[in-house]
């Protein structure tokens, strides 16, 4: 698996590895400087962890399935009629990463693990999904459990794919799926309320029981001015208790033009315009990719891959997520460990082994860079590359890093 040496004078163990990233739980968790000199970090929105999704969502024959055969290159049916797709399907995509192929092709490994991006399909939304229409209330279910959303806009015509709508407007169609899950948001949010107000009524509530009516009416306000979750201003802790209710609206999203073989390759299209002013106005700083399914198909069948656009669809996923990876390197294996943007060196290294971050000492970083020009580890090491990190390191995208920590017994039973 990694690598690990051995000291007999000091129960030391060192483990290579390359990439952090450090958590907001660990930022809670570090000793603070005095009030004068903190600037509060902000904490992201969204689920802590590494092993996140990413949902396709879109109104019924947009190109869902077809899009998550081509990023995954399965061949769930995507056939020609609304509603097609009914259970969630689920895969991995690899996350291109130039240099984690540049690691293999130096150490040529027995093993070689990249990083993944975990893709889920989900059935089409339809209008009045929020009150059970078409598959209503149990794919809207789906979109929750999912942590960032690709959303795909049908800017394609076809007399022959049925629109459910009867005709394209992709406008139309962000309208639909930006009312539907806001709606789901408010209905969560009024319930919720209720409970707690009826909780409040039934004896003397906490600080924290206030916080959160307080922060639900504010989520309510800002849902029902017409505006989504993650465009609100959020407190620390209000952001704290936000990523506890995973609403549908707090999810980043990646709009995903989907066009014509023939509009894609002329880079002209009736819509797009019309789809990216929407996203301005509505959604500011999220981006929009043109793309078609038509287009990319005939790229795989015929083994290109230059035009496409899958790659940026991945990573542009993988950053909205907030991951990040590094890597352990050596001829053993060459791994890719995704972590959140943030992680500090301790819990990245608890990603390898729990007894990593429960011994963790310091981390030795040496830049990918820095080991391509030198070309070894020794090298790198003779040129002052390796940095000895502590645990307030936070890791970098790339980094390749050697962990060093105590395994005695005693810190074991820690
Ligand atoms: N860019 C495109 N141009 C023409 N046809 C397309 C394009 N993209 C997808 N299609 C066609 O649209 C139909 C529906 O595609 P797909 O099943 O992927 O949609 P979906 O959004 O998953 O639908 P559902 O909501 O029913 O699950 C298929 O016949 C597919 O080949
Ligand atoms: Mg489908």
């Amino acid at each position: 698996m990694f690598c690990v040496a051995y000291s007999r004078r000091l129960p030391l163990f060192v483990a290579r590895s390359c990439f952090f990233a450090s958590s907001p739980k660990s930022v809670s968790g570090r000793k603070m400087p005095p009030k004068s000199a903190v600037v509060e970090e902000k904490i992201a929105l969204g689920r802590v962890g590494s092993n996140l999704q990413v949902g396709i969502v879109g109104v019924p024959n947009v190109g869902k399935s077809s899009t998550f055969n081509l990023l995954t290159r399965q061949s769930v049916p995507a056939e020609n009629y609304p509603f097609c797709t009914i259970d969630p399907n689920h895969a991995r995509v690899i996350v291109p990463d130039a240099r984690f192929d540049k690691l293999v092709e130096k150490y040529k490994p027995a093993s070689a693990v990249p990083a993944f991006l975990q893709v889920t399909d989900i059935a089409g939304l339809v209008k009045g999904a929020s009150e059970g229409a078409g598959l209503g209330n149990a794919f809207l279910s789906h979109i929750r459990a999912t942590d960032a959303i690709f959303q795909i806009v049908r800017c394609f015509e076809d007399a022959d794919v049925t629109h459910v709508e009867g005709g394209v407007d992709p406008v139309r169609d962000l309208e639909i799926i930006s009312n539907e899950l806001r709606l789901k948001d408010l209905e969560f949010l009024t319930k919720q309320l209720e409970q707690l107000t009826s909780k409040r009524n039934r004896g003397p509530a906490d600080k924290e029981h206030e916080h959160m009516v307080d922060l639900t009416k504010r989520l309510v306000e800002v849902l029902e001015a017409g505006k989504d979750i993650r465009f609100g201003e959020w407190k620390n802790a209000d952001i704290e208790l936000l990523n506890t209710m995973q609403l549908l609206t707090a999810k980043p999203v990646l709009y995903i033009a989907n066009m014509s073989a023939e509009d894609y390759e002329r880079k002209k299209n009736k819509w797009l315009a019309k789809v990216k002013k929407w996203i301005d106005d509505h959604c500011p700083g999220e981006q929009l990719v043109p793309y078609s399914v038509k287009h990319e198909t005939a790229l795989l069948d015929q083994g290109k891959i230059e035009g496409s656009q899958l790659e940026k669809i991945i990573t542009t996923g993988y950053h909205l997520l907030n991951l990040a990876h590094f890597f352990t390197a050596g001829e053993d294996e060459v791994k890719a460990w995704t972590i959140q943007k943030g992680t500090k060196a301790p819990q990245a290294a608890g990603k390898i082994h729990t007894d990593f971050e429960r011994g963790f000492i310091c981390a030795e970083v040496c830049k990918f860079e820095d080991l391509m020009e030198h070309g070894s580890e020794a090298a790198c090491r003779a040129a002052g590359k390796y940095r000895q990190q502590g645990r307030e390191y936070v890791v970098a995208d790339g980094d390749i890093i050697l962990f060093r920590f105590n395994v005695t017994k005693d810190a074991k039973k820690k």
